[in-house]
């Protein structure tokens, strides 16, 4: 039975394995869950699907995994990956870990906490945005971006090295969230928004498809700016 991934485009991680999974032609049926009317809330949901009840998580026939990083891993070592994206070679695979366990508490928490406060809430509550509360973690945000310019892409193009990889993808998936709300974290950062081009522009046409919904959002709030 082919691999069963679910997701949903307006989650992060759940993006970044969309991309991964298309990129590298490995077969899955599309499973999209709509966090935002809440299917993953259900106590069918928790006992059949999955009982974190989050996304993104696979089942593959009876094996059900959570976590992306986990499935990062894990797809790697029964599909395969491209050598590029996730190297085998101990060290070079150690130093895309190295990111992909930095970015919880910092690029995945700082990004999706403003989102979450900005967009999200907002959104589903039908309420203001607590402006206090945006303010506080647009700050972190703007610390966790001068570190991705300062320290990951200090010596080279990518994020680790000067091939893109799957801290790549997943950097970017998440620095796209904040559009939601209005908020581009590479404005005004042109070493930031150049990468941040490239990894787009290398991953075409599977990215934007990836990002249609965040770019149809991003577009409706810029206009409503003007
Ligand atoms: N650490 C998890 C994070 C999963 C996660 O937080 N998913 C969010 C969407 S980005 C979700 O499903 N939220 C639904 C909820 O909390 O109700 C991963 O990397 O997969």
């Amino acid at each position: 039975m082919v691999l069963k991934y679910y997701y949903d485009l307006l989650s992060q991680p759940s993006r970044a394995l969309y991309i991964l999974l298309k990129i590298n032609k490995i077969p899955f049926e599309a499973c999209p869950v709509a966090l935002r009317n809440g299917e993953h809330l259900t106590d069918e949901f928790k006992e059949k699907y999955n009982r974190f009840q989050k996304v993104p998580f696979i089942h593959d026939n009876n094996f059900i995994l959570s976590e992306s990083v986990a499935i990062v891993r894990y797809i790697s070592r029964q599909y395969g990956l491209g050598e590029e994206w996730y190297p085998k070679e101990s060290k070079q695979q150690a130093l895309i870990d190295e990111y992909l366990e930095w970015q919880h508490n910092n690029t995945r928490l700082y990004l999706a906490m403003y989102t979450q406060h900005a967009f999200i809430i907002p959104m589903l509550k039908g309420q203001e945005p607590d402006l206090k509360k945006v303010d506080k973690w647009k700050k972190s945000v703007y610390m966790t971006m001068d570190k991705i310019e300062e320290l990951w892409l200090k010596n080279h193009k990518y994020i680790c090295g000067n091939t893109l990889t799957v801290a790549d993808l997943f950097a970017a998936c998440e620095i796209e969230q904040p559009r939601l709300a209005g908020f581009d974290p590479t404005e005004g950062r042109p070493k930031l928004e150049s990468w941040l081009n490239s990894v787009r522009n290398e991953l075409e046409p599977v990215y934007s498809e990836a990002h249609t919904f965040v770019n149809k959002i991003a577009a409706s709030q810029e206009k409503a700016k003007l």
